[in-house]
């Protein structure tokens, strides 16, 4: 019988090389770690449905063994579905579905790739595991302040990781920071909102674009969920220059091969 795969997302394709490159170092990214990510996506799987289908594990199981990661070549899959909460919950879904349709759900999901860290939280370079994933602009605004969508009564902003998944990647990553992963379709550009954030999420080390919206496609099919990341920048105000990719693609790679080569 096959084992059941590991899933993971992440939002473009230079992400995905790099983890790829940690499961299995005979593959060497082909977008070198450095690259602009969002100039990386529009050439890849950005977008188009149909590119989903043709770099990563989209829609015909020899595309998903053509670009499958790990000695074990059925292990994982690693796919790149687009930037934001948006893309990342529909990208991810229909993985899913296409999976469990062809009788070979997976085991679990993860959503992974670079991040924002708050200062004295997550500095550039470290790796950081979600013990929740947090939609922090899930909500309405009032003159007193932002309402969470769980104080309009409907739903929740906040997924939490699954035990057994964090606790296995906790292991293998020992000197990950743990603690709570923002998701915003907005990348934080200032002081005060960086401030703002900070303040109203004590327990929030990093902010990215995905991670809930993966955490809510796999809550929708059953699956375990967890989201993994590395920090290439404080957050705050915006200086895209500084952004340090290379430094967060390599720890990407490294995470990667120690929690699942
Ligand atoms: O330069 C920009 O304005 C810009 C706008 C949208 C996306 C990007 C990316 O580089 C997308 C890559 C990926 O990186 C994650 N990320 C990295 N740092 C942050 C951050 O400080 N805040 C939020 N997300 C961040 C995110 O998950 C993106 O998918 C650039």
């Amino acid at each position: 019988m096959t084992a059941a795969r590991l899933l993971i997302v992440t939002a473009v394709e230079a992400e995905a090389a790099a983890v790829r490159a940690g499961i299995n170092p005979a593959e060497t990214p082909t977008t070198a770690a450095g690259t602009d990510p969002v100039t990386v996506d529009a050439t890849t799987a950005g977008g188009d449905p149909a590119a989903v289908d043709a770099t990563t594990a989209g829609g015909d199981p020899a595309a998903v063994d053509a670009t499958t990661a790990g000695g074990d070549p059925a292990a994982v899959d690693v796919a790149a579905v687009g930037v934001g909460p948006a893309a990342a919950a529909a990208g991810t879904a229909r993985l899913l579905a296409l999976a469990e349709a062809r009788g070979l759900p997976y085991r679990a999901v993860i959503s992974a790739g670079i991040a924002g860290g708050f200062a004295g939280r997550a500095e550039v370079g470290a790796v950081v595991l979600a013990a929740r994933s947090i939609a922090a602009d899930l909500g309405a605004e009032t003159p007193d302040g932002f309402l969470p969508v769980e104080e309009l009564g409907f739903g929740s902003s906040v997924a939490e990781a699954d035990a057994d998944l964090l606790a296995a990647l906790s292991s293998a990553l020992p000197h990950a920071v743990i603690g709570d992963v923002l998701t915003l379709a907005t990348v934080t550009g200032t002081a005060g909102t960086a401030a703002a954030l900070s303040a109203r999420f004590p327990a929030a080390v990093a902010e990215a674009m995905e991670g809930h919206g993966v955490a809510c496609a796999a809550r929708a099919a059953g699956v375990p969920f967890a989201e993994l990341r590395t920090i290439s920048n404080p957050i705050g105000p915006r200086d895209r220059a500084s952004w340090r990719l290379k430094e967060a693609f390599s720890a990407l790679t490294d995470a990667a091969a120690k929690a699942c080569g």
